[in-house]
């Protein structure tokens, strides 16, 4: 039979007092004596429970707003003596043993998510709170302890079979650890300041959901929120269809990310395999998701939708006519709900808004030994937009070459995306040689035109975007003898004179933006 340990003296201390009372009322009532901090003591207290202040057991009383309550020996002794190797120290030094502890932590995660200043932050940085659990959570042993509200009931489970287990005390010990991991990281990314790397960082989420699958299905697999909240698939509100996958997490997020960026114009974005297939800006999302579906309806099948504006009922008849995996957007109408509610393997999905592309912070690529931190690709153009050729783009051209560029920094590298009224006409991705991720953006654009019956390809007449400079003119020619009129690349090759030539011989006007964008 498993061994049950039943504690007879618990200290509650939280910030968080959702579901305190019953929960409190439920350990009294199992015998357990109750010791607390000032504010969790004084609800406890007000709710008829008996409580005794942790000032009584220190002998000391609460000091400095809070910051030194549970910080002394009877208290941290109570929590680290060994039953067995510390009763005579702890008969010497009066202390009596805590066997459970009931924690969670000044809302430093809330203080950042509301923008708070450096005093605001350094207030609710947690001192006594993570002293205990750490302390709590190395004597698993004979100790107990609850970091999270979620954790209660299984605990009241525990103890109305008779005790904790040490399976279920380990376990809470090592939620408690993730915790206090999780707590000093955020606190020490904030602390950071300066261009350079912080000398540690990384990244701790807390379990969002258990995948099926991680990108193959025998691959495990879940999903981690972090502390910071933000907008975006992990925080979306599902209305219909199955759990999302691993691939579709993937690949949603990657269609938000762009789609925020083009959040000031009606705009639909249509991602497959992390790749844009299609997007475009339009008079409204119905005619947007028309626009951006041209661009390569074949590949668009099964693929992940973002709307930058809420979809309507018409938008909804456009995008239920092929099938699709998920649709993400800030709001749908009810009459829309509707048609999408037929098509059972839809995923539909809304966030309140879409996240501030500027708010991005690191990117963590996980390599052998360790890991590659980088910041995250936040900016579009170096500076003012350079034009290079003798002859400057048109205004239609402009408003295509930002709106291309902006497509391209999302396009994996090479990235090669042609642009034409504010729509992709062709996208080509993922290349190892920019040659060929121009031809192959210009074929499927042949292809594209092919299926609708037109005599000529959809890249007549568009603006091309590229995500690098073009080391040789191949890229660009290839890209005039498609119909390109119009560049953008970063520049900035040594063979930029030849590029710039050859863009002047075949009449297009070229702009640099003096910044590159590779995406891997
Ligand atoms: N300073 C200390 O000794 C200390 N001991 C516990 N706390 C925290 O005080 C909070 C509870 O305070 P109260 O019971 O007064 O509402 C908990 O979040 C707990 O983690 C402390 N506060 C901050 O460090």
């Amino acid at each position: 039979m498993t061994a049950r340990f039943m504690p007879r003296r618990a200290l509650l201390s939280v910030s968080d007092k959702n579901g305190l009372i019953p929960f409190a009322e439920k350990l009294a009532s199992h015998g357990v004596t109750l010791l607390s901090t000032g504010g969790t003591a004084k609800a406890l207290r007000e709710a008829g429970l008996e409580v005794t202040d942790v000032s009584k057991v220190t002998g000391f009383p609460e000091i400095m707003d809070g910051r030194v309550k549970t910080l002394h020996p009877s208290v941290h002794g109570g929590l680290l003596g060994r039953e067995g190797t510390d009763d005579a120290a702890m008969e010497e030094h009066g202390i009596a043993p805590i066997d459970l502890l009931v924690v969670n932590l000044y809302p430093f995660e809330e203080s950042v998510r509301k923008g708070a200043d450096e005093a605001g932050l350094v207030e609710t940085i947690d001192i006594g709170g993570p002293a205990m659990i750490r302390a709590s959570a190395k004597n698993f042993e004979r100790v107990t302890v609850i970091t999270d509200p979620e954790d209660y009931a299984p605990l009241l489970d525990e103890l109305s079979a008779g005790g904790t287990t040490k399976a279920f005390r380990k376990q809470q010990s090592s939620i408690a650890y993730g915790r206090t991991a999780q707590y000093d990281l955020l606190i020490s990314q904030q602390l950071h300041e300066g261009d350079a790397p912080p000398r540690r960082t990384g990244t701790v989420g807390r379990i969002a959901q258990t995948l099926r699958y991680g990108e193959n299905p025998h691959q495990s697999s879940a999903a981690y929120r972090t502390a910071e909240e933000r907008a975006g698939v992990l925080n979306a509100e599902q209305h219909q269809g199955k759990e999302l996958s691993y691939n579709n997490l993937n690949d949603t997020d990657a269609a938000v990310e762009l789609a925020a960026e083009l959040r000031d114009e009606a705009a639909v974005v249509i991602v497959k395999h992390a790749n844009p297939c299609g997007v475009a800006q339009g008079q409204s999302i119905a005619d947007a998701y028309k626009r951006a579906l041209r661009c390569d309806p074949v590949s668009a099948f099964g693929g992940i939708i973002a709307a930058t504006q809420r979809i309507d009922r018409q938008a909804a008849e456009e995008i239920t006519k092929i099938f699709t995996e998920v649709v993400i957007a800030p709001g749908v109408d009810e009459d829309a709900k509707e048609l999408f509610a037929k098509k059972k393997n839809l995923r539909l999905l809304t966030i309140p808004e879409l996240p501030d592309p500027a708010q991005l912070r690191q990117i963590l690529k996980p390599i052998a030994g360790g890991f590659l931190h980088q910041d995250h690709d936040t900016a579009l153009f170096g500076g003012e937009l350079k034009t290079v050729t003798k002859r400057a783009p048109s205004e239609q051209e402009l408003a295509d070459l930002r709106f291309a560029f902006t497509v391209a920094k999302h396009v994996k590298s090479n990235a090669i995306v042609y642009a034409k009224d504010g729509a992709t006409v062709g996208i080509g991705a993922g290349q190892m040689s920019r040659l060929d991720s121009s031809r192959i953006a210009a074929r499927k654009s042949q292809d594209a035109a092919e299926a609708e019956g037109l005599s000529e390809a959809l890249v007549k007449g568009s603006v091309v975007a590229s995500d690098a400079f073009f080391p040789f003119a191949d890229g660009l020619l290839a890209a005039a003898d498609a119909g390109a009129t119009a560049v953008i690349q970063p520049g900035g090759s040594m063979r930029d004179d030849e590029v710039i030539a050859a863009a002047d011989d075949a009449g297009l006007a070229m702009v640099f933006t003096g910044m590159r964008h590779f995406r891997h």
